[in-house]
């Protein structure tokens, strides 16, 4: 069961997923935008379950209209478009944030290579999305470009996530064993 500060937490992060994610730069096919950073943020202070009901929760939102996906956009439509290979890629690589994150101590180096780590991992659903309904797109143009913004937003990402799960995620829920479930998931 969720503790009510989980819950909280929770809630928290939604919300500041919901205001920050959607703001974007143009860079072309996609856009580069805040959602890998505030979502693998808000993940890293979560218990995996509740990490992937979080993004879950943006996805829904977002696809019932509420103006949240890259460039303050929505809908339905967004989840089988070019970019839903993204979308869908953040619930799993949260998913996997939030997990990686709980199991050993999280100083900010850990951080940055698990934040690494999950941008890489998104670009596997992401580009084959895109390819799929862009055939002649030129993904190696496109990795370019995004690559700055990924390592960027993983350094700055992995910092503040260092920082703030040491502030809000308490001391005994920190490093999850793997064997015995959290009663916090
Ligand atoms: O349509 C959407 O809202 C999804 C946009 C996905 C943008 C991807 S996420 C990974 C990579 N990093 C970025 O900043 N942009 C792309």
């Amino acid at each position: 069961m969720l503790k009510n500060t989980n819950y909280k937490l929770a809630l928290g992060v939604l919300i500041a997923i919901l205001i920050l994610a959607p703001w974007s730069l143009d860079l072309g096919f996609i856009p580069l935008t805040l959602q890998t950073l505030i979502i693998f943020i808000g993940a890293s202070l979560l218990p995996w379950r509740t990490a992937i009901l979080v993004v879950g929760a943006y996805l829904a939102l977002g696809a019932l209209g509420l103006p949240v996906f890259g460039h303050h956009t929505s809908g339905f439509a967004k989840l089988y478009g070019a970019t839903a290979g993204f979308l869908w890629g953040f619930v799993a690589c949260a998913g996997y944030v939030a997990y990686a994150s709980a199991r050993q101590e999280f100083h900010f180096f850990r951080a940055i290579l698990i934040f690494l780590r999950a941008h890489l991992l998104l670009l596997i659903p992401g580009f084959a999305v895109l390819y799929y309904y862009m055939p002649g797109a030129d993904l190696w143009n496109t990795l370019i470009h995004l690559i700055p913004g990924l390592i960027i937003k993983s350094l700055v990402g992995g910092i503040i996530a260092a920082q703030l799960r040491a502030k809000l995620v308490p001391v005994t829920d920190q490093i999850a064993s793997l064997e015995e479930p959290n009663e916090s998931d």
